[in-house]
Order: C-alpha cells, then sequence, then structure tokens
C-alpha cells in the first residue's frame, strides 16, 4: 500500500528534507505540498501550493496522513482542519506553550495525532538512558546545553525541553536555571539549561552530570536534517493506519 502523504512547511529546512525523505521510499509519495508563501513553486519536482488552499487540497487530494514542520500557530491551524477531516497529522513543530499543547491534544479525540520534539531514533534513545543516569548519580549537578543553526527561533529546543522533563522525573531538582552571568554561584538543585545559536549547526543535545570527582555526558549529535525527517516519514506511515489519540515517536520505535 501506498501512503499518500501532504506535506506542510514545504519550502522549510525540513519540509524539504521530507519531500527528499518520501522521495527515497517505495510506499509513499506526495499527496501535496504547501507553504505560507510559496516563492519557489517547486520542491524536487513537487509543486508548491499556498497554505490558505490547504483544506481544499485535504479534500481534493486525500492525504493518509500530513506532516508538519512550521511554527505553532500554523501547525494548530493545520491540526484542526485534519481534525475535520479525519486525516492523522504528524507534526515534529516545537515552542508550543501549554495551550497549544492542550489544542493538540484535543485533535487527538478526532484523529490520529503524533508530537515529537525530535525525530531522530538516536535522541529517543537518549531520553530512554538519561533517567537511569540521573537517578544512579543522585546528588551529582546535571547541566544540559544545546545547540543549533542561527536561524532556530524557540528556545530552550523542544527536544532539551524533553530531556529535561526526563531529568526532573528522576532526581530531586529545584528549578531550571537558564544561563549565568555575573555573581551567580550555582545552587544545590538546580539544573543549568544553556543555549548556543551558531552558523549552520544541525543539533546536538549534551547532558553534563559531575560529582564526586567524576563526570558523565551525554551527547546526542545530528549530523544532517534527513535523520530527522525519515524518522517524521516512518511516523507518518505509522500513523496512517492507528485509531484516533494521541501517540510520540516512542511508540513507532516500539511497533
Ligand atoms: N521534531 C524534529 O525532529 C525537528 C523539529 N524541528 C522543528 O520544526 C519547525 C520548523 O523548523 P525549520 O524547518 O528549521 O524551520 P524553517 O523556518 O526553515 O521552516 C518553517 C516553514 O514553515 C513555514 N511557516 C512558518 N510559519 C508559518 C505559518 N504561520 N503559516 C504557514 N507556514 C508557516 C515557513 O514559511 P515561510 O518560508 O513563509 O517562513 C517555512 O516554510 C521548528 O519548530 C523546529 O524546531 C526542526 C527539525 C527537526
Ligand atoms: O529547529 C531545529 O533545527 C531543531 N529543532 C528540534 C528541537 O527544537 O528540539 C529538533 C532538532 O534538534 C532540530
Amino acid at each position: 500500500m501506498t501512503t499518500r502523504i501532504g506535506v506542510t512547511g514545504a519550502t522549510g529546512r525540513m519540509g524539504r528534507e521530507v519531500i527528499a525523505a518520501v522521495a527515497e521510499r517505495e510506499d509513499c509519495e506526495v499527496a501535496f505540498a504547501v507553504n505560507r508563501d510559496p516563492d519557489d513553486d517547486n520542491v524536487a519536482g513537487v509543486d508548491v501550493q499556498p497554505a490558505a488552499e490547504f483544506d481544499a487540497l485535504v479534500a481534493d487530494r486525500e492525504p493518509d496522513a500530513v506532516i508538519d514542520f512550521t511554527g505553532p500557530e500554523s501547525a494548530l491551524e493545520y491540526v484542526r482542519a485534519c481534525a475535520e477531516a479525519g486525516v492523522p497529522f504528524v507534526t515534529g513543530t516545537t515552542g508550543f506553550d501549554d495551550d497549544q499543547r492542550e489544542t493538540l491534544q484535543a485533535a487527538s479525540d478526532e484523529i490520529p495525532v503524533l508530537h515529537a520534539p525530535n525525530f531522530a531514533r538516536g535522541v529517543q534513545a537518549l531520553v530512554n538512558v538519561v533517567g537511569d543516569a540521573v537517578q544512579s548519580l543522585e546528588g551529582y549537578d546535571v547541566e544540559l546545553v544545546e545547540t543549533h543553526h542561527n536561524g532556530k527561533r524557540d528556545a530552550p529546543s523542544g527536544t532539551a525541553n524533553r530531556l529535561l522533563e526526563e531529568i526532573e522525573a528522576n532526581g530531586d531538582f529545584k528549578d531550571r536555571k537558564h544561563g549565568r552571568e555575573g555573581f551567580d554561584p550555582r545552587e544545590e538543585g538546580e539544573i543549568g539549561v544553556h543555549v548556543l545559536r551558531a552558523g549552520d549547526i544541525t543539533g546536538e543535545h549534551e547532558i553534563v552530570i559531575a560529582g564526586n570527582h567524576e563526570e558523565v555526558r551525554l551527547t546526542h549529535r545530528a549530523e544532517d536534517r534527513g535523520v530527522f525527517a525519515a524518522g517524521a516519514v516512518d511516523a507518518a506511515v505509522w500513523l496512517a493506519e492507528r485509531e484516533p489519540g494521541s501517540y510520540d515517536f516512542a511508540d513507532v520505535i516500539a511497533s
């Protein structure tokens, strides 16, 4: 069976990668591609339509799933439209606030929704091990450093926030400390969070756990955005067969 995928943000960094990742697979095709203001009308042989035509394209092309890498507001517009049309929705968009997360969650009453801040399998492995590491090194200091390209808008990254949740769930921490400046010594129980934006770095996350004259560093480095796109396409193929509900990338990997 061929999974037909609608792609949003098609001329963005990730949208282009998703179109390329779909083209590499024999079991998928692009049903349509949209962008807010399509200055390129073609990405790798796929015509990019204006985002205003999204609803009409969904009705006309009947995709099996939509993959979204845009921004929080637009992702919510797209998920609402997908919920109306009954189309499964995969989003890798980050930077949602709590209310926006609730909207995403509400859509999952109507359709399968999968949100993952990172579609690299290595990051999922990092999420799986970081809790164990923090738990077995009780009382050690924990700091997180994330580094991305200079075009990234949200900070800390969605992945960093996911890792921080996992760290907090597995230790006795007080609060997150974003950066340091001036006379600002480390306080017991805080988690230091440091954000770097430079050049065209794809994405790095490092957790430093130190104490007792030793340190552990857990690092993931994405070397190419194709890794995220391949994961998102895996997720769309998987989600197209699911019942309405809220899913994450761990569910795809576990299946
Ligand atoms: N989960 C994961 O594995 C990954 C997640 N991401 C996340 O994906 C998102 C996109 O990243 P990236 O591709 O680098 O960003 P880009 O800015 O390169 O691309 C975003 C695309 O979405 C479009 N867009 C933005 N806002 C709107 C809107 N309001 N309505 C319609 N279209 C809109 C942009 O259009 P225009 O060109 O007009 O601005 C652009 O085409 C970010 O949230 C990022 O953090 C990124 C990589 C991996
Ligand atoms: O904006 C990016 O580029 C990335 N965003 C995601 C995030 O916010 O975690 C994932 C990845 O690190 C790349």
